[in-house]
């Protein structure tokens, strides 16, 4: 039963893996350094108590893991909703090594999550449970150690709780102990929008390189929190696409005239945060959404919307993920039979942590840059890494993924040859 147990649970990581080893095949990586990369260095669980607002105590269980800290400390989000698993936070930390490797950052890959469904919760419930996670993982955190910053159901104030918490219990003041904080305390002008920018860049590269007019381009985008938003209105107003589709988790919204990303925000806003009702759209089912007849989709939700189930009704030309694992390895194969572009969440949402490593300079050198300088440094770094790619794709003959994962793990191999396994 226990054996059948785990097997289930590290479901997420074997799929993760089978991505890893089939770029190994392909650049014949020495299995010994395979051995080591395929295995996270380090994972933490915690459980603590946090008293709610009716004075009742609740445990709650959440992880960090370090993956890899062979390019530099590890780097990643934190992750709130009930479905945290601690096989789900090793895969998102594994994916971060080859993430952060990709877009040439110093740093390792690592996440973080808690099991807590935050609709259910005080703002003064959030605060303490955050507060209190944070001080439990405080030991193997630093911003030379590892470096959260947010994912799902985190935002800028989660982070602000995190780096008070730490400065307080480590006496002492460190701002780069964490990314995506308010620019108030310490956080980067453009990390709030930097993911869907980021993914804007690289999807305008993809459409080039296809020979797609991007300012006539179709979009539907799954998921309209920060990363679906922001990639949502800068395709729009900036690169002129027309944005025909949007959902998020309440409700899926279609209008072949196009969505203004803005106002659709604004009904969120008014709306308790939720899509139902909005006037200027018909709702349509979330399982139609990805399959609309569009240009580009944008699966910006959580791991696995697209399977083997409805790979083969996807009608994009291009996937842009801008989630994390929204493709399962089978549905990649239909995808790719079908001449489908994916690309891959480790470059098409690599802007994210691009800008948190901004963040992080400016934390260490005690500066500030200006907005149009975090803009020009993201784009070019994603320019570069798409270049990069499709160089490694041109040289293998592969996919976009397994080209990424060639760049990606080739420096980690070279960095873990030059510095070798002992203290
Ligand atoms: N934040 C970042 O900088 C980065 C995030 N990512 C990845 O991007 C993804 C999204 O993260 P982020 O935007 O930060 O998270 P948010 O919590 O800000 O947004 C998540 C969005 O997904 C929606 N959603 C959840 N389930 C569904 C569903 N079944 N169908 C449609 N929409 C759904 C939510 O709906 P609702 O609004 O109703 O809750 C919400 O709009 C994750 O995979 C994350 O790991 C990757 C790189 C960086
Ligand atoms: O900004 C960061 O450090 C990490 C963002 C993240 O968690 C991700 O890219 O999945």
């Amino acid at each position: 039963m226990e054996a059948t147990l785990r097997e289930e649970e590290r479901s997420l990581y074997q799929q993760a893996l089978k991505v890893f080893y089939r770029a190994a095949y392909v650049m014949e990586l020495d299995p010994e350094i395979a051995k080591i990369l395929a295995v996270p260095e380090r994972s933490l669980t915690v459980r603590f108590p946090v008293v709610m607002d009716d004075g009742r105590i609740e445990v709650f269980t959440g992880y960090r893991c370090q993956h890899s800290t062979i390019l530099g400390p590890a780097k990643g989000g934190v992750r709130y909703h009930p479905d945290v698993t601690l096989d789900e936070v090793e895969t998102l930390a594994f994916w971060m090594t080859w993430k952060c490797s990709l877009m040439n950052l110093p740093y390792g890959g690592g996440k973080g999550g808690v099991k807590v469904d935050t609709t259910k919760l005080s703002p003064r419930e959030f605060e303490r449970l955050s507060r209190r996670f944070f001080y439990e993982i405080s030991d193997i955190v630093g911003q030379f150690r590892d470096i959260p910053a947010p994912d799902v159901r985190t935002n800028s104030q989660v982070m602000a709780w995190f780096v008070d918490t730490y400065n307080k219990t480590m006496r002492r003041y460190e701002p780069g102990v964490v990314t995506g904080k308010p620019v108030e305390i310490g956080g980067s002008l453009g990390r709030d929008e930097a993911t869907g920018r980021g993914l804007a860049v690289v999807t305008a590269e993809a459409c080039e390189y296809l020979g797609i007019d991007i300012s006539k381009a179709t979009v539907a985008v799954q998921g309209f929190g920060n990363v679906g938003y922001f990639s949502a209105k800068i395709l729009q107003q900036e690169y002129g696409a027309k944005v025909v589709a949007i959902s998020a988790s309440t409700a899926a919204l279609y209008n072949p005239n196009g969505i203004d990303v803005e106002d659709l925000m604004n009904y969120k806003m008014q709306n308790k945060g939720s899509l139902v009702g909005y006037p200027k759209a018909q709702q349509i089912s979330h399982k139609e959404l990805l399959e609309l007849n569009v240009d580009i989709l944008v699966p910006a939700a959580l791991e696995n919307a697209i399977t083997e189930e409805n790979a083969d009704n996807v009608k994009a030309k291009i996937i842009a993920e801008g989630a994390n694992g929204p493709v399962t390895p089978e549905a990649d194969k239909i995808l790719n039979s079908k001449g489908i572009l994916v690309i891959p969440d480790i470059l098409a949402n690599g802007g994210g942590v691009t800008v948190s490593y901004f963040e992080w300079v400016q934390n260490v050198q005690c500066i500030r840059w200006e907005l149009e300088e975090v803009r020009n440094k993201l784009a070019k770094n994603m320019k570069a890494a798409f270049a990069e790619v499709v160089k490694a794709k041109q040289k293998y003959g592969t996919d976009l993924r397994t080209a990424s994962y060639i760049v990606a793990i080739g420096r980690v191999a070279t960095a873990l040859k030059l510095k070798g396994i002992y203290p």
